[in-house]
C-alpha cells in the first residue's frame, strides 16, 4: 500500500499527459505523474531519460510544450509566488556567494522564511556544524552538497525536490541525508527526488517511477517495481531423485519444476508464499528433509536493466 492523500487533498505533484521537446528531442513524452502527500516518489532512469526535465517543470524553471503540470495543486509557471514559499528546491550550488559562509547563507535562507527550522539544529543533522563559520568556497563537494539540501530544507516546504541529493557523498554523510529525509517524511513533507542508487530508492521510496526516453516504464512500491515482468526462482536441496510430480500438480500451472542438478529442485514462475508452503509440504509428503530452501528475488538493479537494457549507474 502506498500513502495517499488525505480526502479533499490535492496532491503533491501531478502530471498529466507532459510533454516537452528540445529542438527535435523529446525529453518528456505524455507522462503521467503523482506524487501524494507526505510521499517519497523515487524517479529513476538512465541518462537522458528526462528525469531533470521533469523535476524542472515541477519548478517552473521549464516550460511543458503539452499537457498538465500541477504543484500542490498550483501552476508553477503562473503561480510561482505562491509557491515559492511552500516548495524547498536542492540547487547545486546556484546563488552561493565564495566568500560567504556556511552559517550565514542558512541563516539568510532562514531569514526569508515566515517559519524556519533552526538552523543550528539542520546543519547539526547534516553533520555541519564544525563548518558553519567555514568560506562556502573552502566546503569540500560533499558539504557543498549537504549545504544545499540544509537550504531546500530550512523553510520547512510542504513538498522537496531533490535532484541527486546524495550524489558524490560519503557513505556516512548518505547515511545522514537518508535519516533527514525520513524525518521529512514522518513530518508530512512530500519528496520528488531523482538518484541513480538503487539502494537509495529502495530505502527511501514509497513509490518508485521509471522513466526512459521520457515515458514511464514502471512503477509501483519498491516491492512492486521489483516484481514487474519477474520470474522467480525457489531452490529447494533434498535427496536426489524425487519424483517432482506431486509439487508440479499442486502448484497449478503456475510455476514449473524440475530437478536442475541431483538433489537440486528448482521452482520457476510466479513464486509467492504459498510457492514455499507447496514446497516443504511436498518434501514433508514424501518424508524427506529438506536441508535448505531459498527464493531468489530479483534487485531493482535487474529489473531496471531489464527494461531500459542500460545501468542505472550514470
Ligand atoms: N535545455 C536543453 N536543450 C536541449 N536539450 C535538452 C535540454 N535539456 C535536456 N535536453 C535533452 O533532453 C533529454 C532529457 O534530458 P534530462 O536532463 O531531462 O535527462 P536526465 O534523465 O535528467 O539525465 P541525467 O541522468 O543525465 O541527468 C536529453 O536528451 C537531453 O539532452
Amino acid at each position: 500500500m502506498t500513502p495517499s492523500s488525505p480526502p479533499g487533498a490535492v496532491p503533491a505533484v501531478r502530471l498529466d499527459g507532459v510533454v516537452k521537446t528540445f529542438g527535435g528531442v523529446t525529453a518528456v513524452d505524455h507522462l503521467d505523474l503523482t506524487v501524494e502527500r507526505s510521499q517519497v516518489l523515487a524517479l529513476l532512469g538512465p541518462n537522458g531519460a528526462g528525469k531533470t526535465t521533469t523535476v524542472e517543470m515541477c519548478e517552473g524553471f521549464v516550460t511543458p510544450d503539452e499537457g498538465s503540470v500541477r504543484v500542490l495543486g498550483l501552476d508553477p509557471v503562473a503561480d510561482s509566488d505562491a509557491l515559492r514559499p511552500r516548495i524547498g528546491v536542492m540547487l547545486q550550488g546556484g546563488g552561493a556567494y565564495p566568500g560567504s559562509r556556511a552559517g550565514e547563507m542558512l541563516d539568510l535562507v532562514a531569514a526569508y522564511s515566515a517559519d524556519p527550522l533552526d538552523p543550528d539544529w539542520l546543519l547539526q543533522r547534516l553533520g555541519l556544524d564544525e563548518a558553519r563559520r567555514t568560506p562556502y568556497r573552502r566546503l569540500s563537494g560533499g558539504q557543498q552538497q549537504r549545504l544545499a539540501l540544509a537550504c531546500a530544507l530550512v523553510g520547512r516546504p510542504e513538498l522537496v525536490f531533490l535532484d541527486e541529493p546524495t550524489a558524490g557523498l560519503d557513505a556516512q554523510a548518505r547515511l545522514l541525508v537518508w535519516e533527514l529525509i525520513d524525518a521529512l517524511r514522518r513530518d508530512g513533507v512530500s519528496v520528488l527526488l531523482t538518484t541513480h542508487l538503487m539502494d537509495e530508492a529502495e530505502e527511501l521510496a514509497d513509490e518508485i517511477v521509471i522513466i526512459d526516453h521520457g515515458r514511464v516504464v514502471a512503477a509501483g512500491t519498491p516491492e512492486e517495481v521489483m516484481r514487474t515482468g519477474a520470474e522467480g526462482q525457489l531452490w529447494l536441496t533434498a535427496p536426489p531423485a524425487l519424483d517432482v510430480a506431486p509439487l508440479q500438480a499442486s502448484l497449478a500451472g503456475t510455476c514449473r519444476v524440475r530437478e536442475a542438478l541431483p538433489g537440486r529442485y528448482l521452482v520457476e514462475g510466479a513464486v509467492d508464499p504459498g510457492v514455499v508452503a507447496a514446497a516443504a509440504q511436498w518434501c514433508a509428503a514424501l518424508g524427506v528433509l529438506a536441508t535448505e530452501i531459498r527464493v531468489d528475488q530479483r534487485s531493482l538493479e535487474d529489473v531496471f536493466l531489464e527494461l531500459t537494457g542500460r545501468e542505472l549507474r550514470g
